[in-house]
């Protein structure tokens, strides 16, 4: 059962030297309760996506195609893209909330922690009491290991991983079903960013919430994942779980990323990275715009557009997709 749908979803940035197409032909289901990860090299379209998806986009980017529909446990379907802006408020903390890369600039400075979370329950939830809001800010300040004395702490009397884990605490308030987290643990040492993605997964037990976690470190989103989603230059090129793309990834830039990183766990290998940099997304090359960077890549990558092509991957027979033409991948032919 899907809680998101994103369908062939388009977004550029309008510039005058030419449109940046920093998401293109994007189509991508989330599941309810899953974690699924977004990952790819800096400038892919992680965040164009997800501000896309949580309508937080703002000029000069334009969406160019598509749509996003987010489907509520009752039945009822909702057309995102087309929501206005009183529906908008409603839908963003109470079905859909965001945890934003630097948690400082998305907690308010002159605010305590306890206030914000009281805010944002006081607008959301006007029915409930005084008492019952300070009760529920101080319940999810702990559920998130922050003491009920740090509810009068201000942003800067915290810690960095104190601090993302209010703004967690904060998304939580009004119970959303999906909860978008955007790079949420990288200015974070990894000691307290591995705590902080454990704490994210027993808290998706408990609430049952959705999760499209986005960072471009693959090993650390394999660790928590149900599932991944590779992009690269604005498209989806590979999406499986987080299994079968760890044993098996069958694009070569999934492998490329899993090689970029050290691995938290298992054997040390070496670090290889990908050859080349990415793209310019205002001129993309014809064909897969991977091709230019891959060691494996013959005549016709240069020509034809690969498709995401969904088929069981040989590790573990799991279905997921994959846009390579090498990999059983279906095609376009582009003219340059
Ligand atoms: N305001 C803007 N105007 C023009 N181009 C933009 C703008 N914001 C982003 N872009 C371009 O859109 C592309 C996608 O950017 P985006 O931030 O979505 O990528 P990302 O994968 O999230 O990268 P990162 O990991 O660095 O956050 C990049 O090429 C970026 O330069």
């Amino acid at each position: 059962m899907n809680v998101l749908e994103i369908r062939d979803l388009g977004v550029d940035y309008l510039s005058q030297s030419g449109a940046v197409h920093a998401v293109a032909d994007v189509s991508l289901d989330l599941r309810r309760g899953e974690i699924l990860g977004l990952a790819g090299e800096s400038g892919s379209g992680k965040s164009t996506l997800a501000n896309a998806v949580a309508r937080l986009l703002r000029p000069p980017a334009a969406i160019t195609s598509g749509s996003v529909v987010y489907h509520r446990q009752d039945g009822t379907a909702v057309d995102v893209l087309a929501l206005k802006r009183d529906e908008l408020r409603a839908f963003r903390w109470k079905e859909l909330a965001v945890v934003f890369q630097s948690a400082m600039n998305s907690l308010n400075p002159v605010s305590t922690v306890g206030a914000q979370i009281e805010d944002v329950l006081r607008i959301h939830a006007p029915k409930m009491s005084r008492n019952d809001r300070s009760e529920r800010a101080v319940e999810l300040l702990q559920r998130v290991g922050i003491s009920a004395d740090r509810r009068r702490s201000y942003p800067h009397e915290l810690s960095g991983g104190m601090r993302q884990r209010a703004a967690i605490a904060i998304a939580l308030a009004l119970n959303p079903e999906v909860i978008i987290m955007d790079e949420p643990t990288t200015a974070l040492d990894v000691v307290v960013q591995r705590d902080i993605l454990h704490e994210i997964r027993a808290l998706r037990e408990e609430y049952g919430f959705a999760v499209v976690f986005i960072t471009h470190d693959l090993s650390l989103l394999m660790e928590i994942s149900d599932r991944i989603a590779i992009m690269y230059a604005g498209r989806v090129v590979e999406t499986g779980t987080a299994e079968a793309l760890h044993r098996t990834p069958r694009h070569p830039y999934t492998l490329g990323l899993l090689r970029s990183f050290p691995r938290l766990h298992g054997p040390r290998e070496e670090l290889l990275g990908i050859p080349g940099t990415p793209p310019d997304l205002r001129s993309l090359p014809p064909g897969c715009a991977f091709h230019p960077r891959c060691g494996r890549a013959v005549e016709e990558c240069s020509t034809r557009l690969p498709l995401l092509t969904r088929g069981p991957n040989g590790s573990d027979g799991s279905d997921g997709e994959v846009a390579c033409l090498l990999n059983g991948g279906r095609g376009v032919e582009e003219t340059s």
